[in-house]
C-alpha cells in the first residue's frame, strides 16, 4: 500500500455515508408484472429515457474472442490476445472454457424457470428494506430516478458463510443445486483468467490471488421484458462493474448488451456456448488504469424477453483496494486512492448506476484523502 494514496477508514466511511445514503435499494414495481398486467405499449414516465446516442451497425466492430483451452496450454499468442483485450477493450468472449455444458444449460433452464414462476412465488425471495440481495431492482436510490426495464435476482454465492438461503430460491426444484455447481465452475475460470492476467502484467500470480483468498462472488440474474417502445427504455443503465472480472452468461438467445467504445455503442453478439467476460473497476484500480473496465448497457427487444446472468468476482471483504505497488513506478503516479473492499462496495451500492462515475469518485477520494 502506498502511504501517500492511502485514504483513512474514517475518510472513506464519511464518503460512503455522505448525504445520508443507505445500503439497500428502494422498492419498485416488477417490470415483468407491470407488462403482464397492462402490456408494454404504454411506458410509464419513470422508464422513459433519451436513447439517441450512436450505435455501431451489427458486425461493424466485434469484441475479441479468447480461447480458454489455448490459454491453459500456455499458448503465447493467446496470452498476448488476452492482454490486448484487457488493455484495449475491457471485454472479450471466452470460448472452449471449462464449465461443463450440462452445468451451464442447467443454470440457464433454472434462470428461465425462476422468472416464469408466478409473481407471488417470486415475491417470497424479495429484497428486504436496506438489503441488496434478493428479487427486485438494485441501485434505486431516489424516488425520482429513472428506472431500468428489468427485474433482478441478486445473490451472494461466496464465501460460503455469506450465503443467505432465504433468498436462494428453492423453486424451480433444482435451482440451488444448479447455482452451486455453476458458481464453482465459473469461479475456477475466473481464478485462471486472473492468474493469466497477472502473468501478462509481469506480476507474481500470488499478488492478486492472495487478495482473493476468501474472495466474494455474487450473481445478478436479469429478466428484461419486451417493450413495444424499446427505443425509449434502457434494460440496464450504462455502468461498469465494481469487481475484478465479470463472467456473463446470456441465458436465452436474445442479444442486447452494448459496450461503449470510441464514442458509440457496440452491440455484442453472444457466441453460442461461450461467456462474455469483462474487466471490472477493482481490476482497473489494482492495475492503476492499465486494464480498463468499460461502460456497458442493455437495450431491450420489442417482442422478445431477454435473460442474462452476470457472475461478479471480487477480492475478500477486508482486502485493501488500491493501485498495486508493482503497477506504480513512482508514488505520485497512483491514479486512485486505497480503501477496504467493504467500504468500496458500500460506496458503489449507495449510488445509482451512472457510467463510470464510481471510478471518478475513487479518484476524487485520492485528492481529498
Ligand atoms: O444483461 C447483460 O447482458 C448485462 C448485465 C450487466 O451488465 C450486469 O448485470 O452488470
Ligand atoms: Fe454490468
Amino acid at each position: 500500500m502506498l502511504p501517500s494514496t492511502h485514504m483513512s477508514r474514517a475518510t472513506s466511511r464519511t464518503a460512503a455515508s455522505e448525504e445520508g445514503k443507505q445500503m439497500g435499494s428502494l422498492p419498485v414495481p416488477s417490470v415483468q408484472a407491470m407488462v403482464a398486467a397492462t402490456g408494454s405499449a404504454h411506458v410509464p414516465p419513470r422508464y422513459l429515457r433519451p436513447t439517441d446516442e450512436a450505435v455501431a451497425a451489427a458486425g461493424e466492430a466485434e469484441i475479441p474472442v479468447i480461447d480458454f483451452r489455448r490459454l491453459q496450454l500456455g499458448d503465447g499468442e493467446e496470452s498476448a490476445c488476452l492482454h490486448m483485450a484487457c488493455q484495449d477493450w475491457g471485454f472479450f468472449q471466452l470460448i472452449n472454457h471449462s464449465a461443463p455444458e450440462d452445468v451451464v444449460e442447467g443454470m440457464k433452464a433454472n434462470v428461465q424457470g425462476f422468472f416464469q414462476l408466478p409473481a407471488e412465488t417470486k415475491k417470497q425471495f424479495a429484497q428486504e428494506p436496506g438489503q441488496l440481495e434478493g428479487y427486485g431492482q438494485l441501485f434505486v436510490v431516489s424516488e425520482d430516478q429513472k428506472l431500468d426495464w428489468a427485474d433482478s435476482l441478486y445473490v451472494k454465492t461466496q464465501p460460503l458463510k455469506d450465503r443467505n438461503l432465504r433468498i436462494w430460491p428453492d423453486q424451480p426444484a433444482n435451482f440451488r443445486m444448479a447455482l452451486d455447481k455453476y458458481c464453482a465452475a465459473v469461479k475456477s475460470i475466473a481464478d485462471c483468467l486472473l492468474a493469466a492476467m497477472a502473468s501478462n502484467l509481469g506480476l507474481d500470480p500470488e499478488v492478486i490471488a492472495e487478495k482473493c483468498d476468501g474472495g466474494v462472488q455474487s450473481v445478478r440474474m436479469q429478466y428484461y421484458p419486451p417493450c413495444a417502445q424499446a427505443d425509449k427504455v434502457v434494460g440496464i443503465s450504462p455502468h461498469s462493474d465494481a469487481d475484478l472480472v465479470t463472467i456473463l452468461l446470456q441465458a436465452n438467445e436474445v442479444d442486447g448488451l452494448q459496450i461503449r467504445r470510441n464514442g458509440s455503442w457496440i452491440p455484442v453478439k453472444s457466441l453460442e456456448g461461450g461467456f462474455i467476460v469483462n474487466v471490472g473497476d477493482i481490476l482497473q484500480v489494482l492495475t492503476n488504469g492499465r486494464y480498463k473496465s468499460v461502460e456497458h448497457r442493455v437495450v431491450v427487444d420489442e417482442k422478445k424477453q431477454r435473460l442474462s446472468m452476470a457472475t461478479f468476482h471480487s477480492p475478500s471483504r477486508n482486502a485493501i483496494i488500491g493501485p498495486l505497488r508493482e503497477m506504480v513506478a513512482h508514488e505520485d503516479d497512483a491514479v486512485y486512492g486505497s480503501m477496504d473492499h467493504d467500504e468500496l462496495m458500500k460506496l458503489f451500492f449507495a449510488n445509482k448506476l451512472d457510467g463510470k462515475s464510481f471510478l471518478d469518485q475513487l479518484k476524487k477520494l485520492k485528492t481529498s484523502g
